[in-house]
């Protein structure tokens, strides 16, 4: 690994004591990686961030990149000889330089022709070289963040880190701006580290995605694991839209099968065995697009809510027997809310947890989450 963060913990002087705010997480990433820390408010990301760039020292474990300890076993590397970029939500350029000097700023002790050299190559990967002479002021919020990224950039650094750098941004801009600057750091094979609150922007971004929540680091996976193996119920509810419905893992001839009140979840990759659980009985992860529209489908479901998102809508449907369900249903099917229409569950592989106390407990325990996030189209 490039970057390795072990068991890493940071605690603020006069904070809750008994609760770090980063609580030992591990993580890495390999050369050329983009990582990104998503999670709610306050869940720890930056100070994670913080501690990478030295700006937070560490009460526990330890950060090493490149074969050299930064953080730990009482060492603290200095952030200005960390060799680290960074880039903030707040572009931070200065307001009295051109652009071209911002860009200089890291390398004004290269020789004059080598600075002007790398200052050009710079604005030429993001796009804005005729933009040199120009201030800040006279950018728009995408190109001074690109600039921003350019500056980040020119002196080399082993790492890049960036901390909710399009969230000043409209959300269409942020999109594509998220796409360029993914193209741009794999273009300089840069290792970047990522925190966002957003996670179309954590799948449109990294390689490698964390959840975090109350300090913890609940899942390091890709965005594909991250949506259909979540580890845990909090990531299960924070990725995409779905709801737990209970469930009872039944053995069968042919395997494993999983009782829902959508009917039986049969022929399903990833189902556990039936003693996995006392009884069985569990609760099942139906995400949003598991559950198909189908006039002629046994069960019926009421409409409750519906969200029309262009080449679909996203129901939030009641079943007879109580339990609550979401379905991404192709819009040109626009149906009234209080109409009951067909579904069924149509799963490939399952996710299953151990049942709480109430059903669909974890989507409202998580509903402060999915509040702060912002959700999936
Ligand atoms: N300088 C500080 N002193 C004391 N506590 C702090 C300090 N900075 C952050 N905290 C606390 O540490 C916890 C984690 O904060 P952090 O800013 O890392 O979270 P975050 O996930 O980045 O949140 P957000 O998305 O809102 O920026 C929070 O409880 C926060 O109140």
């Amino acid at each position: 690994m490039f970057l390795q963060l072990d068991q890493i913990s940071v605690r603020y002087p006069g904070g809750t004591a008994q609760r770090p705010a980063v609580d030992k997480v591990s993580m890495g990433l390999r050369p050329g990686q983009i990582g990104v820390l998503i999670g709610p408010s306050g869940c720890g990301k930056t100070s994670a961030l913080r501690a990478v760039a030295g700006l937070e020292p560490l009460a526990g474990g330890r950060i090493v990149m490149d074969g050299e300890l930064l953080s730990g076993d009482g060492r603290h590397v200095a952030p200005e000889h960390r060799r680290i970029g960074m880039v903030f939500q707040d572009y931070a350029l200065f307001p009295h330089l051109t652009i071209a000097r911002n860009v200089a700023f890291g390398i004004r002790h290269l020789p004059r022709a080598e600075r002007e050299a790398r200052v050009a190559e710079m604005l030429e990967l993001v796009g804005l070289s005729h933009v040199a002479e120009r201030a800040p002021h006279q950018l728009s919020g995408g190109q001074q963040q690109r600039i921003a990224l350019a500056r980040a950039l020119a002196p080399h650094p082993r790492l890049l880190l960036l901390d909710e750098p399009f969230s000043s941004l409209d959300v269409d801009l942020r999109g594509r701006l998220a796409q360029d600057v993914r193209a741009i750091l794999q273009r300089t094979r840069t290792t970047a580290l990522f925190v966002t609150h957003d996670q179309m922007e954590a799948f449109a971004l990294g390689d490698a995605i964390g959840v975090m929540q109350g300090g913890k680091l609940e899942q390091w996976d890709d965005a594909y694991t991250l949506y259909h193996r979540p580890a845990t119920r909090f990531v299960a509810d924070f990725i995409g839209h779905g709801v737990f419905v209970p469930g009872r893992i039944m053995a069968a001839p042919r395997g494993p099968f999983v009782r829902t009140p959508l009917g039986d979840l049969t022929d399903v990759a990833g189902c556990l065995l039936p003693d996995a659980y006392p009884g069985g009985e569990c609760d099942v992860l139906l995400r949003a697009d598991d559950i198909v529209h189908d006039d002629v489908a046994p069960t019926r479901a009421c409409i409750e809510r519906k969200a029309f998102r262009g080449s679909e809508f996203l129901y939030t449907l009641r079943l007879p027997t109580g339990e609550q369900v979401l379905a991404h249903v192709p819009s040109h099917h626009d149906h009234a809310v209080g109409e009951w229409i067909g579904i069924r569950a149509q799963v490939d592989h399952i996710v299953t947890f151990e049942r709480t106390p109430a059903p669909n407990s974890a989507a409202s325990t998580a509903s402060n989450a999915r509040s702060e996030r912002a959700t999936l189209p």
